[in-house]
């Protein structure tokens, strides 16, 4: 729910600036999210204070004992909301952050999964909580925290981020807990250019699947369909990158030795230039789908040139049957 569409809160110019004062950073921290930069808001004391204060109206009468923040940008909202509603603020760390003995829920992002844990005892069973975040995107990580908090017998009254989208994916995922959003995400640019035949010329669509908030901001509408590729490519080299980073322990080549960055004697099949010298492959092989996974990114990122790209993708094709 937005605070907008509430009774009080409708047309409330407080909405406005606290959005405005959220920078909107495209491309960061990969190809294709729109970043919503909560770092320049809390510059602003005005439209801070005004976040924490419309937070506080809506909580203070609601027997809410647990402020539950989660890391690292939900710390930066739950303690003061839980001081001026008399509550505790239970942090939900990343993991092996804690201390003490905790309880941990992984979920699912958009490429690959994280943690969030809780200390034992920090809540009490039927403890009313509030679980207090920057952002709501998929919905992942306020699913996982609600989870915490059930599981130490607490009973979540609502989630409240400062941003959201006005169709969260994730709000059925939140086992039927209400979300309370401030503000929806800002695209940065506007685009001018009229519609064709009724169809937005200047929008496209996320360039990256899941890719939050990822549409629309380009708006030169020419070179759309240029940038798009140009996007793509670089969204495959940050997935791989980001694939390689969460992998425990890389898989070794597949290719021993390692292939030679010069170009390499080819034939021409579908366009696709492909060696004809089979390098010897290691004994090796991945045993399960998350290994060849690791494997890919391995070889992608340690591919100099186009055509050993080409090469290592042919050869892992035909390795792995
Ligand atoms: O709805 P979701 O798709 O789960 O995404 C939302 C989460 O993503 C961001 O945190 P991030 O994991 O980037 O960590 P950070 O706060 O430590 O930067 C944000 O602060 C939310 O916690
Ligand atoms: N677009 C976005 N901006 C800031 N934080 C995010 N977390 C997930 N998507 C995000």
């Amino acid at each position: 729910m937005f605070a907008g569409d509430q009774n009080g809160l409708q047309g409330d110019p407080r909405l406005k600036a606290i959005s405005e004062a959220i920078r909107v950073v495209p491309h960061f921290p990969k190809p294709g999210i729109m970043f919503q930069d909560i770092t320049t808001l809390l510059l602003d004391h005005k439209a801070f204070k005004d976040t924490v204060d419309i937070f506080v109206d809506r909580y203070r009468d609601m027997g809410i004992s647990v402020v539950a923040g989660i890391e690292a940008r939900g710390f930066m909202f739950g303690p003061s909301i839980a001081l001026a509603i008399g509550a505790k603020f239970v942090p939900l760390r990343k993991p092996r952050k804690l201390p003490g003995e905790v309880i941990s829920e992984a979920y699912v992002l958009e490429y690959g999964t994280d943690c969030l844990e809780m200390h034992v005892g920090a809540v009490q069973p039927r403890e009313r909580a509030l679980v207090i975040d920057d952002l709501v995107a998929t919905g992942g990580t306020l699913s996982a925290a609600i989870r915490l908090l059930e599981r130490a017998g607490a009973q979540v009254v609502e989630c409240a981020c400062v941003v959201g989208l006005r169709e969260v994916k994730g709000q059925h995922g939140l086992n039927g807990k209400p979300l309370y959003i401030l503000v929806e995400p800002r695209q940065q640019i506007n685009c001018s250019a009229p519609p064709v035949n009724g169809v937005e010329t200047c929008r496209h669509d996320d360039l990256i699947l899941g890719g939050n908030f990822g549409s629309p901001e380009v708006c030169d509408c020419d070179s759309v369909r240029e940038q798009e590729i140009v996007l793509r490519g670089y969204s495959v080299v940050a997935i791989a990158l980001d694939t390689l980073r969460r992998c425990s322990s890389p898989p070794p080549s597949v290719f021993s030795p390692p292939l030679s960055p010069s170009p390499l004697p080819s034939h021409r099949s579908s366009g696709i230039s492909v060696s004809v010298q089979n390098p010897p492959v290691s004994e090796n092989l991945p045993v399960n789908g998350a290994e060849w996974v690791c494997l890919f990114a391995r070889e992608m990122l340690s591919a100099t040139i186009v055509n050993d790209a080409k090469v290592r993708a042919s050869k892992l094709l035909e390795v792995s049957g």
